[in-house]
């Protein structure tokens, strides 16, 4: 039997507004899914439902109440919901990638660099990482007259391409992308559509959230609807 490489049990979420003299706004109740390698999983549901707050507490920026959020790693099953932060710093460095739709990096550092960068931090030796930077940013149509500037003057789209040549740079067998497509135009949605096939097909496990319905069609094996999970506002 596959194992799976993300499992969620009975997660839950509330938010504690401090400003607000501590009022709780509960925001997903018992969310449960696996993923398995070669899968990719969209979340669907409206604004606000918790799509974003269900990626970022897998990769551990958000806290989770109540459940396990169980993460492949090898032989070793890590609950992320009470690992230490030491542990899953390992866990990203190694395991687990996160996609984004803006870019954030350390200024003056040349685009190539950025995502060659993220391939060798992940273990990818040196000529392999510079091919494969390449290679996305010409596939991802970032013109090579830009590949030698650091991005933080690039288009809003320019930038949010170099951002997904860096996500996908690595060979991390969990993937999390949280929109990379938004505002991108048809033909490099396309392109980005390619290479979640070609990552899929290399085993990883993906969970994504897409607003175009395009790119959601072609990419979900399956959509979990996230308005399952929704629990009263006011916990
Ligand atoms: N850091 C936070 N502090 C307080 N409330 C938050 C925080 N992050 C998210 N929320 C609230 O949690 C709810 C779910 O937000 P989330 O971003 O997960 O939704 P979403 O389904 O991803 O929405 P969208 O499709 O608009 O991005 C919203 O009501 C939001 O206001």
């Amino acid at each position: 039997m596959t194992q799976n490489l993300v499992t969620l049990e009975g997660v839950s979420k509330a938010f504690t507004l401090h400003l607000r003299d501590g009022m709780k706004i509960s925001v997903v109740d018992n969310v449960s899914f696996a993923v398995k390698p070669g899968e990719c999983v969209v979340l669907g549901g409206p604004s606000g439902a918790g799509k974003s707050s269900i990626l970022k507490m897998i990769y551990g920026n958000y806290r989770c109440d109540h459940g396990r959020i169980l993460v492949r790693d090898g032989d070793e099953q890590v609950d992320v919901a009470n690992a230490e932060p030491r542990r899953i710093l390992a866990l990203r460095g190694s395991v687990m990638g996160y996609v984004s739709q803006f870019l954030r990096v350390i200024p003056r550092v040349s685009s190539l660099d950025i995502v060659a960068g993220a391939a060798t931090d992940s273990g990818v030796p040196q000529p392999e990482a510079w091919a494969r930077a390449e290679r996305l940013l010409t596939l991802l149509n970032v013109p090579e007259r830009l590949w030698s500037l650091p991005p933080a003057t690039f288009s809003g789209g320019e930038q949010q391409r170099v951002n997904i040549a860096r996500g996908l740079a690595a060979d991390r067998p969990i993937l999390l992308l949280d929109e990379p497509t938004a505002s991108l135009d048809a033909a490099n949605r396309a392109v980005v559509v390619r290479l979640i096939e070609e990552k899929k097909r290399a085993g990883a496990a993906i969970i994504g959230i897409f607003h175009d319905d395009d790119v959601r069609e072609l990419v979900a094996d399956r959509i979990v609807d996230v308005t399952e999970f929704a629990s009263s506002k006011a916990a």
